[in-house]
């Protein structure tokens, strides 16, 4: 077999040119699917991306957004921003940590991986604590996978194990904590009675403890640390199934913001802190939730926040969260190599990139489409640019966001001449359909149109192109649906409002001035995904996709 030398260097598009401005805009959380009145962009007015719709059928389509198309264990799992943004910056399908981590605990390799064996060195003297989201969301964590560790870490020799629970509600309906914490409940009392100390010893809702993302509010994370390894919070319960019902019953506190709470014995004493020669894992598999609080476990230096203690002990993340600061050092899956993602190529081939959203999302244009790589790949090639999210509130207060700021930066950075591709995320639908508010959501949606339109015309202006698509769905169905479709009702007779992504495809809708004549969206790609758009923009950038990338979405007609 003759081996070819591999190089960075793309080979030139054989009809399109270099150089051209390409705006490409991702609608966080913003799928198709019929029109009702739960459907919040169909409420919304939206008339830029309807005229995207209804301009040009042959530079308008959908692409899969869910389940294998992203690297994702089965086709009933919904979409989401990590899998969403790696297939979309890598260009090719990755399985990704759910899937790893279900083969790693089915094999029983996990027992073997080295991070399994550096924190087995504390089971006989310390405990094991387990910290992550409990509930089948498949997004962050898995509860059947925490099951699984929950058994194969005490037949591997933990006697004593703490279970740190945060409560979802966000991947999951509203109200199904309660259920995963009796399921779990159930668990550890088995273990129980095969002689092992299995309790849950913390708690808190994942919005509210532990799980902020991108450096956005460390007292977040701070709120956890204090529950989980001081064994401080302001409520205490004598067991976790009471915790989230009687806490559920604060007016306007849900599962994602549950406060913190620690399980204390008879005498009032917390049951589970972290101590000295103890062991921890984060059970998450997805990463941008868990890098802080990872650092938090793994840095000897460290001033986000006062640890008032910093017990000695060993820890080991499901995954590492983040491969260029290997991050955290030991873990029980490897993740996934996504390596030679587009952005590393456009530095090799003179492509000037800007990349820019809100906090919230600043990772998702840069961290997850790199492949959970941090940091630039060449500071003279790549600008990054952050701004700064509203922190402290939930986004149906402000529904509005930072899109308008995000952009006038993209306009400012397309008009600025210095970058041939410009790339933002869009948050709204997505952050404020997770609040499950709809009428903030359809002014989400508005607020979204009037971003994308600022952009187009700036494209205009700079003769450019635009690719606008996104990463999954959620804003446009914001119900729980029974299988024909049918709104499904609770006791009361009220709609079961839908706070999680969807398994609806995305639309992607290029054009612009700068767009040769000719270009269209190919017939033979029916069953597109997001990781056919890499090459596809690869294409309009003048350059052919590497050789293993999915195939093209575009063909130029002459
Ligand atoms: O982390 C979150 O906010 C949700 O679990 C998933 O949303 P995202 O995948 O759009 O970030
Ligand atoms: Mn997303
Ligand atoms: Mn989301």
């Amino acid at each position: 077999m003759g081996t070819t030398e591999f190089s960075w260097k793309l080979a030139d598009h054989p009809k399109l040119p270099k150089g051209k401005t390409i705006a490409l805009v991702v609608l966080d959380g913003w799928g198709e699917a019929d029109a009702d009145q739960y459907n919040c962009v169909h409420v919304a007015e939206t008339p830029t991306m309807d005229a995207l719709k209804n301009g040009a059928p042959e530079r308008w389509r959908l692409i899969r957004a869910h389940g294998t198309a992203v690297g994702l264990p089965s086709e009933d799992d919904m979409g989401n921003s990590e899998v969403g943004h790696n297939a979309l910056g890598a260009g090719r399908i990755f399985a990704q940590g759910a899937k790893l981590v279900d083969h790693a605990l089915a094999s029983g390799k996990i027992y073997e991986s080295e991070g399994f064996k550096y924190i087995q060195e504390c089971f006989d003297e310390g405990t094991l604590h387990l910290v992550g989201l409990l509930s089948d969301g498949g997004v962050h964590s898995r509860l059947d996978q925490l099951q699984l560790l929950l058994k194969g870490a005490s037949e591997h020799g933990a006697k004593r194990i703490r279970v740190h629970v945060l409560t979802d509600g966000r991947d999951v309906l509203d109200g199904s904590s309660v259920g995963f914490a009796e399921t779990l409940e159930n668990d550890l009392a088995n273990l129980r009675e095969n002689g092992i100390d299995a309790q849950v010893a913390s708690g808190g809702g994942r919005m509210y403890v532990t799980m902020d993302r991108y450096e956005n509010d460390w007292e977040v994370v701070k709120r956890g640390w204090d529950a989980q390894v001081l064994g401080e919070a302001p409520y205490k319960f004598r067991n976790v199934v009471e915790a989230v019902k009687k806490l559920r019953e604060i007016p306007n506190i849900s599962d994602q913001y549950l406060p913190p709470f620690v399980i204390v014995d008879e005498s009032g004493k917390a049951v589970g802190p972290v101590v000295d020669g103890d062991a921890v894992v984060t059970f998450n598999f997805r990463a941008d939730r868990m890098v802080m609080t990872a650092k938090a476990f793994e840095y000897k230096d460290f001033d986000k926040f006062d640890r008032v203690r910093f017990p000695k002990i060993h820890y080991a993340g499901m995954l590492q969260y983040d491969g260029e600061l290997k991050l955290p050092h030991y873990y029980l899956v490897s993740p996934p190599e996504i390596e030679r993602t587009s952005g590393e190529y456009l530095v090799y081939n003179g492509v000037r990139t800007f990349a820019c959203s809100e906090t919230v999302k600043f990772g998702h244009v840069t961290f997850f489409w790199n492949g959970n790589r941090s940091g630039y790949f060449d500071s003279s090639m790549e600008e990054y640019v952050e701004i700064p999210s509203d922190s402290g509130i939930t986004f149906n207060v402000k529904p509005k966001m930072k899109a308008l700021e995000i952009a006038e930066m993209a306009r400012d950075a397309i008009l600025s001449g210095k970058y041939q591709q410009v790339r933002v995320n869009v948050p709204n639908g997505d952050m404020v359909g997770h609040t499950g508010d709809i009428e903030a959501t359809v002014v989400a949606c508005k607020a979204t149109d009037e971003a994308v339109k600022i952009i187009l015309d700036a494209v205009e202006r700079a003769n450019g192109i635009y690719v606008i698509t996104a990463d999954h769905g959620n804003c446009e169905d914001m119900v729980k649906r029974d299988k024909k479709g049918k709104p499904l009702l609770d006791k009361e007779g009220n709609i079961q409002v839908l706070t999680s992504h969807t398994l609806q495809p995305v639309p992607i809708a290029i054009g612009g001035s700068g767009l040769p004549a000719g270009v269209r969206f190919r017939a033979d790609v029916p069953d597109g995904g997001l990781a056919n758009v890499a090459a596809t923009v690869m294409n309009l950038h003048g350059l052919e996709a590497p050789a293993d990338y999915e195939q093209t979405l575009i063909e130029v007609v002459d």
